[in-house]
């Protein structure tokens, strides 16, 4: 059903509509580039999402159109790492109304948090929740585009993470993603790419830039602090096209293989967000059982093929050898690493199905 709101049909279904009557709207919460967000009240405390016209004059009709995809893509996830969706408005204004997530962003929480870095089971846990999510995303076609710390929400008690703001996801189409889209210090090299705009083609991406952006998210968690800290955002993106990646001196030695498969600078070696799944499962069910991990490692022999992601010069903005790294080939690693990593599930399958 088409709902009319100046020259702009809106085909939002009646179902996914709220009285706004219904909605009260108390302290405000969070501010997005396109939104403001309060803490309101649906029966139970919910959040509320109103859009903030780009023109401070009037909604255009591209806001509309904006929110209405949000509506229509944010009210079609389900699932348990993902921010329920509740109902929208679309008078008095535009609004988005969401279960409440108490525990505030991932972004906040790591400025905040006590011990930095994280414990190792809280950053797998997070990690595990976050590709979770990402899985059933792209299972549905979806791509987030816009996956950083911002955009992940905590529960009240700190214990799990969902994901938020579809403001820019988008069905991935046949014919590969085209435009800029995400926040710098997490967007994937082939988004941000200058080349393409050169020759001016069209820039073609596909759902393996949320891999690359989850890389990033899964480094901070395990490092406590925002990648590349030292740069100004707007010099991200040149440096990681140029295949500088954050430092991994700090990071736990058995989730680097895990970081390279994911931030790979060709996009066809990332890993799914399927594999990342289970191998995050394997690492947290291998902690948590105190069995130690070293099990699961490769050296770097078994591991590398030895060779650099060397397409490059020199990089425009060169970092200290503390900040950030250059990118490992992945290639014949991923394949070695999942076997190795899944051959005892798939021992274990064997003995049960044993004739
Ligand atoms: N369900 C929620 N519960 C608690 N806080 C929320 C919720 N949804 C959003 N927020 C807060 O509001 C902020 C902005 O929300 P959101 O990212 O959806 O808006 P946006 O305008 O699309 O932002 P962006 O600048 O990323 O485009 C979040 O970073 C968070 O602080
Ligand atoms: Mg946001």
């Amino acid at each position: 059903m088409a709902f009319s709101n100046k020259k702009f049909n809106f085909s939002i279904s009646r179902e996914l509509l709220l009285n706004p009557n219904d909605v009260s709207v108390g302290e405000m919460i969070g501010e997005g580039s396109h939104s403001i967000v309060y803490k309101g009240l649906n029966r139970v405390p919910v959040a509320v999402k109103i859009m903030q016209p780009s023109v401070k004059s009037a909604v255009s009709i591209m806001d509309k159109k904006k929110f209405q995809n949000e509506v229509l893509l944010l009210s079609k996830m389900r699932h348990a790492n993902i921010v329920k969706f509740v109902g929208a408005c679309i008078v008095p204004q535009l609004a988005i109304v969401t279960e409440l997530m108490e525990g505030g962003t991932l972004q906040r929480f790591m400025w905040s948090s006590q011990s930095k870095p994280l414990d190792l089971k809280k950053a797998l846990t997070f990690a595990l929740d976050i590709s979770r999510a990402m899985e059933f995303l792209h299972s549905e076609g979806i791509i987030h585009r816009d996956l950083n710390p911002a955009n992940l929400l905590l529960t009240g008690d700190h214990k799990h993470v969902k994901l938020a703001d579809f403001g820019i996801a988008r069905e991935e189409n046949r014919d590969g993603m085209t435009g800029e889209a995400g926040t710098c210090k997490w967007m994937a090299p082939e988004v941000s790419s200058r080349e393409a705009l050169r020759v001016e083609e069209p820039k073609h991406y596909d759902h393996k830039v949320d891999v690359y952006s989850f890389a990033l998210v899964f480094w901070e968690l395990l490092n406590g602090v925002e990648p590349f800290p030292d740069v100004p955002n707007i010099c991200v993106p040149p440096l990681v096209q140029h295949g500088e990646r954050p430092s991994l001196a700090n990071t736990p030695e058995e989730m680097i293989p895990i970081l390279e498969l994911c931030w790979a600078q060709d996009s066809d070696a990332r890993l799914e967000f399927k594999d990342i799944r289970q191998l995050l499962t394997s690492l947290l069910t291998n902690l948590t059982s105190d069995d130690s991990i070293d099990t699961l490692l490769l050296s770097d022999e078994e591991a590398y093929d030895g060779d650099i992601d060397e397409d490059s010069e020199t990089p425009p903005l060169s970092l200290s050898q503390e900040h950030c790294c250059k990118v490992n080939k992945p290639k014949e690693k991923k394949k070695k690493i999942l076997v190795k990593m899944m051959r005892p599930f798939v021992k274990m399958f064997r003995a049960c199905y044993k004739p």
